[in-house]
């Protein structure tokens, strides 16, 4: 049912039904999005309220990396699309049940698969399809990883394969420092796979983030478009500021969509990838690629005429999208600040006060210092006004630990 274009009534026989597998902050807005459509949507995630728990018609807590719970809740639901929202799903069983034709995986559970895991993508981006990324290394053990780093020289970038939001990442600047980051990487990973990738450390000018679109175009066929190019900020390798567009240099904005479409063409299969990309001059270097919304994208529910949410939700059920930009603006990361339970946010108003931003609080049940728990946004004439704007107004919301 993937390319059509025919809408249910949600909680009927005829209901459209979409399960996310995942449903944090991206899944949220995936899921209000497919709610304004009438489609009904089955939020799947590994803790009780999750913020898209909290806005689907029926909620799931499951261990999503469990195969045999994962085929047991599709095969209850009989969802028309399951939609992938983080890396720590077990892609494999994903992909037997679409090869049996049991279910239609977003955008296919083979990009679900190879994305899950950093040497699928980088391997198939690097050796398969030839493009520009980080020299780099696989290791399984230290004295692998101890020669992988030296080969690729540093600084370099360790990382667990399977991990996101940076964690268990770490910046190395010599040998010393490699112990620490072997173990580092295996108490951070989302799922311990023992396994780690390294990384030539990229010294670029700035990052991308390049939104990338498959849909349905106007002739019945898939066609590919590209967002404007989105700018950001990560500290310790999670993100903390975005911002669209980001100007570059007509060359190597050419070689970014170039890579994107090479990439997401071949991963196919339709909706959103987030295309992360180094750029130093005009030289362009593929870091990753997300097959689904993007957290540095959450800028566009400011810029664009459809959220990078909105334009998932209808490319994955084969609507026409567009891409259009309404403003410049920018993104500001708000962290919990605390580990506590239940906490509340002070200073909303004044964050509202600032002229041209909004905030998007996601409703995480629990914080943790460094989780993300909302987002200020910004609107303005430039992308730099835009910038200290959403950063005023993220400065602003003050997270508290309620008093019992
Ligand atoms: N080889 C590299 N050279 C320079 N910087 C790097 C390199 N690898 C990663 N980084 C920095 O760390 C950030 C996070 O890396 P990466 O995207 O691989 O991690 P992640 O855990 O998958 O994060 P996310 O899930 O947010 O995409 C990058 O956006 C970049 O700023
Ligand atoms: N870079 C990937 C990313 O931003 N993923 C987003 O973060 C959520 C997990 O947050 P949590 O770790 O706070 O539960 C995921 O569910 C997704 O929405
Ligand atoms: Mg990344």
């Amino acid at each position: 049912m993937t390319t059509s274009r025919t809408l249910g009534t949600p909680l009927s026989p005829s209901a459209t039904k979409v399960m996310l597998l995942g449903s944090g902050e991206l899944g949220k807005e995936v899921i209000i999005s497919l709610q304004r459509l009438g489609v009904e949507v089955i939020a799947v995630d590994r803790y009780p309220n999750a913020p898209g728990h909290q806005v689907a018609h029926r909620a799931h807590v499951i261990d999503m990396t469990d195969g045999a719970a994962l085929a047991a809740l599709i095969e209850l639901e009989q969802p028309d699309l399951v939609v992938p929202e983080i890396e720590a799903i077990a892609t494999g069983m994903l992909a037997e049940l679409e090869a049996a034709g049991k279910i239609t995986c977003i955008p296919t559970a083979r990009a679900a698969l190879l994305t899950m895991n950093r040497e699928g993508i980088r391997r198939l981006a690097a050796e398969e399809l030839g493009l520009a990324t980080s020299p780099y290394h696989f290791a399984s053990s230290l004295a692998e990883l101890e020669q992988g780093c030296a080969d690729v020289g540093f600084p370099c970038v360790i990382k667990p394969v399977m991990s996101s939001s940076g964690k268990g990442q770490s910046k190395v600047d010599g040998p010393s420092e490699v112990a620490a980051a072997w173990a580092y990487a295996a108490a951070g990973s989302r799922v311990d796979a023992g396994r780690v990738i390294v990384e030539g450390f990229i010294d670029f000018d700035y990052e991308i983030t390049l939104l990338t679109v498959r849909a349905i175009g106007a002739g019945g066929q898939v066609e590919t478009q590209f967002c404007e190019p989105i700018g950001h900020l990560q500290v310790h390798g999670d993100y903390v500021e975005s911002w669209q567009p980001q100007p570059m240099h007509p060359a190597a904005l050419q070689r970014a969509r170039d890579i994107a479409e090479k990439v997401t063409g071949n991963l196919g299969g339709l909706g959103v990838f987030g295309v992360e990309l180094f750029v130093k001059d005009d030289m362009v270097w593929f870091s990753e690629v997300s097959p689904r919304p993007h957290d540095t994208g959450m800028v566009t529910m400011s810029t664009q005429v459809q959220s990078e949410f909105e334009i998932h939700a209808k490319a994955v059920l084969g609507l026409p999208i567009t891409v259009a930009m309404r403003s410049p603006g920018a993104s500001a990361v708000i962290y919990g600040q605390h580990d506590a339970k239940g906490i509340a946010f002070e200073g909303v108003a004044e964050a509202l006060s600032v002229p041209g931003t909004d905030i998007r609080l996601f409703g995480k049940p629990e914080s943790f210092t460094r989780r993300r728990m909302g987002v200020a946004l910004a609107t303005a004439d430039d992308v730099d006004t835009a910038r200290t704007l959403a950063k005023a107004a993220a400065a602003k919301v003050k997270p508290v630990v309620p008093q019992a």
